[in-house]
């Protein structure tokens, strides 16, 4: 895993929106389009500001949506496709793009994404980290052996409660308590890996992940370390809490 520290969240926001451009662009040279894997969430908002303004042919690029709660109606503030929609899809002429509209057949949208995404290789994953460890809504401890690539998950306590800290519920109760999910496996298929993870509440998790002595489904974004090219953006904030040795 190669790191990257950045000094704060806007130079962390350009160089991994410049990073996956290149990835997005080689791909595009080599096959003629290009297929990309979406996080939402605040950290990733400068990425995907950034993102939007890079010389990409967009018309040649396919897009996925990493997790969403299950039943959360689209309008509400808290909807990773609602997020998507607004800052990414609506602004840029896309091939397509594949949203987890978890409000109706759960069953028959999983079964939909999952032939949809098994058709060809992703090219790059925008990954986030949670305050938890978690990669999309895999909390731990997560499900490293499942090959398929959208699965049910149950929130955790400390995934809810990052929510409601971040603004996007009023309290604990109204989290919804599942949804669905890019499995690891999944994740692990992206021919390169951009995880964006700014903020001094995420330097706790930063410091488990890179000094965690194994790769563990209890930390489950320790699982990135054993990607052939994944890169992680840090900045001073997130960085702040691990030893200079790892980097
Ligand atoms: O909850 C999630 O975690 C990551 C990071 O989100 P953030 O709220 O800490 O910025 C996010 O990328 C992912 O899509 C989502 O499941």
């Amino acid at each position: 895993m190669e790191i990257i520290k950045c000094q704060d969240a806007v130079d962390l926001g350009v160089k991994s929106a410049e990073k996956s451009a290149q990835i997005i662009n080689e791909a595009i040279n080599e096959k003629g389009s290009a297929r990309i894997v979406l996080s939402t969430g605040k950290s990733q908002l400068e990425t995907l500001n950034h993102m939007i303004s890079q010389p990409i042919q967009w018309e040649k690029v396919e897009m996925f949506h990493l997790d969403e709660y299950i039943n959360l109606p689209e309008n509400h503030p808290a909807s990773f496709r609602k997020y998507l929609k607004e800052r990414f899809t609506s602004k840029l002429p896309l091939k397509k793009a594949h949203f987890i509209d978890s409000e109706g057949n759960v069953g028959e949208m999983i079964k939909q994404l999952n032939e949809e995404i098994s058709k060809e290789s992703i090219d790059l994953g925008i990954i986030g980290i949670g305050e938890n460890c978690h990669i999309a809504f895999n909390d731990p401890p997560a499900d490293f052996q499942t090959k398929e690539p959208f699965i049910i998950v149950n929130l955790d306590q400390a995934c809810k409660e990052q929510q409601v800290g971040e603004g996007w519920f009023s309290s604990i109760d109204v989290v919804p308590p599942q949804a669905i999910t890019m499995s690891v496996h999944q994740i692990l298929q992206c021919r390169c890996i951009v995880s964006p993870v700014p903020f001094l509440v995420k330097a706790e998790a930063i410091k488990n992940v890179l000094e965690s002595e194994k790769i563990t489904n209890q930390i489950p974004a320790t699982i990135l370390r054993s990607h052939p090219n994944c890169t992680l953006y840090l900045d001073q904030d997130s960085g702040s809490l691990i030893k200079e040795k790892v980097l």
